[in-house]
């Protein structure tokens, strides 16, 4: 017999993920007889705050920092700035997953998460954020501007608390609007630095805003099933692979047009051309997920679109440096 999950004694969720709990259950017993170990408590706090996706927010907030005039001089504002957005996004991870442990046990790719597993508890980890918190808080307050820190704070809340409490439950647009929230860095960053808001930053809030549907969905439709499973509406459950591989599509064809503009309004042929070919491939994903057979196949490769989404992301502001240095 399996037996239920450490977040669900009394079996409320739904049967059909059993074999994924008593997994859970299994590892539970394989680890309690080991003792204390630093080593995984250290990797426990590192998932927890979803460090990889934060160092993407991180390196998107260090652009816009690059990008805003006197970047330099201002270095210990760009210090404190992106210190301040790595704590505040390791603080928005930890209480997603605070809020969440029932639904990360159901889900493949989230069951071994350090609260789902049952390894650090909930008031372990919000102690957690309470001091990633008050750390980022802090540093923002003594090295940044009132404005920088308001931003970082509505990043947080609208991440943590918005989207995960209110929006992932509640509707399949869920992301569409908890994307603002991951799309504020590189504003932050040109904030810490001039202290005011300008067209080119919330260019780039716009970029990461319609980029975020055609990273996440991709991925949606691999995990499909899992959501189903999980109760929570996600656009391929409620509205089909169909409709979900048009909006891909849609919101593919929608960022690699926004990613043009920073060209149009610095003249950076550089980025220009970066943009212009690493969009035209994300469009060319989009066009063979739609293209595909439902099948393994399909979601093999929303899987690697998924995957290319973090890379393009990462090769359009790498392109915005590029051409900061060499054009000028
Ligand atoms: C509401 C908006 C977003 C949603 C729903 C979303 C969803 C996800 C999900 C479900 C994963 C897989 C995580 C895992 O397996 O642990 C992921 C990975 C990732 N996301 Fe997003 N994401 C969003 C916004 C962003 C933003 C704004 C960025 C950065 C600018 C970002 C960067 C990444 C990166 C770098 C990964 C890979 C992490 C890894 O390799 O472990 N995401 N995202
Ligand atoms: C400026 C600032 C401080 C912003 C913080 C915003 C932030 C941490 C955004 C990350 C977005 C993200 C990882 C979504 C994962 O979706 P999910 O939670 O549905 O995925 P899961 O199923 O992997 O938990």
């Amino acid at each position: 017999m399996i037996a239920s999950p450490p977040n669900d004694p009394d079996g409320l969720l739904p049967a059909a993920s059993a074999s994924l709990t008593g997994t859970v259950t299994g590892k539970l017993d394989r680890r309690s007889g080991n003792g204390f170990q630093p080593g995984l408590l250290l990797h426990d706090l590192w998932v927890l705050a979803k460090a990889r996706v934060v160092s993407l927010l991180v390196f998107t907030a260090a652009v816009g920092e690059i990008l805003a005039p006197h970047a330099l001089i201002h270095w210990q504002a760009a210090l404190a700035g992106l210190l301040g957005i790595a704590l505040a996004g390791g603080a928005g991870g930890v209480l997603n997953q605070i809020v969440e442990p029932d639904l990360d046990q159901h889900m493949r790719r989230t069951l071994h998460r350090p609260l789902a597993e049952g390894r650090i508890s909930r008031r372990g980890a919000m102690l957690y954020a309470m001091v990633l918190m008050s750390a980022a808080i802090a540093i923002l307050a003594w090295g940044t501007n009132p404005l920088t820190l308001v931003l970082t704070l509505a990043g947080t809340v609208g991440y943590g608390v918005v989207y995960t409490l209110y929006l992932k439950p509640s509707t399949p647009w869920n992301i569409v609007w908890g994307g603002l929230a991951g799309a504020l860095p590189p504003l932050i960053g040109w904030t810490a630095i001039t202290g005011s808001i300008a067209a080119l930053p919330v260019v780039l809030v716009l970029l990461v805003f319609v980029w975020t549907p055609a990273h996440f969905w991709p991925l949606a439709i691999n995990c499909r099933r899992d959501y189903a499973k999980a109760c929570i509406p996600m656009l391929p459950c409620t509205h089909g692979i169909d409709r979900t591989r048009k909006e891909v599509l849609n919101y593919a064809i929608l960022t690699w047009g926004v990613s043009l503009i920073p060209a149009l309004l610095t003249g950076d042929w550089i980025y220009g051309g970066i943009a212009w070919l690493s969009g035209a491939w994300f469009v060319g994903m989009a066009l063979r997920l739609k293209a595909l057979p439902e099948g393994p196949e399909m979601d093999q490769y929303a899987r690697s679109m998924f995957a290319y989404s973090i890379s393009y992301l990462f090769l359009l502001y790498t392109g915005l440096i590029l051409g900061r240095l060499l054009i000028g």
